[in-house]
């Protein structure tokens, strides 16, 4: 695996002016983008989200999942800290790429779960890979993290890759109606550190996403 950085820029959002930071995966072909705000290379724990890229939730405001609240909410909480790190890595659909997640989406509508959709297409239930965090982090100078995250096992991956958490910081935001059941499987089957309880309803984080 080899990480190159190619370019840096500013890139202002509604919360506040990051820093875009842009790699490529050589082996892979994929790129992959950090945004950091403030010092992150001091050495102290560096306020952090790893974001797997879902451009249906990201992007499309889709209200199957809780993907682009979580992005959103990860955001304003680095700005409110005034510092912090979002590495959003490039493998759509917990890694299947995007037409496969359509599929899967299809079989859910005909009512397998978010699992078992996977497994229907031969798939297993997350394909991703966390290693390509050690070279990025290391461009950017960022010694630990207090890493917002409800997924343990994305915990002890990063952990087994050589990145340092120092905290999980959870981030329960975006229930809605349409992302209950996945959001229930997420915890029953794929071992996510949530109850429904735990969530900020989507209307109350942004009321132009309406459940
Ligand atoms: N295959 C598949 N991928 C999905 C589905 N819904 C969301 N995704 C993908 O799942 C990834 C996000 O994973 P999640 O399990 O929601 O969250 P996580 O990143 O593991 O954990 P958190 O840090 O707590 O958000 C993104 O790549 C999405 O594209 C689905 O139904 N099927
Ligand atoms: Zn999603």
């Amino acid at each position: 695996m080899t990480i190159r950085f190619i370019a840096a820029s500013r890139l202002p959002t509604p919360w506040a002016t990051f820093t875009m930071h842009g790699f490529e995966d050589e082996a892979t072909g994929k790129d992959h983008i950090a945004l950091t705000l403030g010092d992150v290379a001091d050495g102290e724990p560096v306020l952090g989200r790893v974001h797997s890229e879902c451009l249906t939730g990201d992007a499309l405001f889709s209200m199957r999942c809780d993907c682009g609240y979580q992005l959103q909410e990860a955001l304003k909480r680095i700005a409110a800290e005034g510092r912090g790190v979002l590495l959003y890595l490039r493998q759509e659909g917990r890694g299947i790429g995007l037409l496969n997640k359509i599929r899967a989406y299809h079989l859910q509508d005909q009512g397998a779960d978010t699992v078992e959709a996977n497994e229907q297409l031969g798939f297993g239930a997350d394909l991703r890979r966390y290693d390509l965090c050690v070279p990025m982090l290391e461009h950017l100078g960022i010694a630990s993290l207090r890493l917002m995250t409800n997924n343990p096992r994305k915990v002890d991956a990063l952990t087994g890759a050589g990145v340092k958490v120092v905290e999980r910081v959870p981030l329960t935001t975006g229930l809605n109606p349409h992302n209950e059941q996945y959001l229930s499987t997420k915890a029953g089957k794929l071992g996510h550190m949530m109850a429904l309880g735990d969530f900020t309803q989507a209307s109350d984080v942004d009321i132009e996403r309406k459940g």
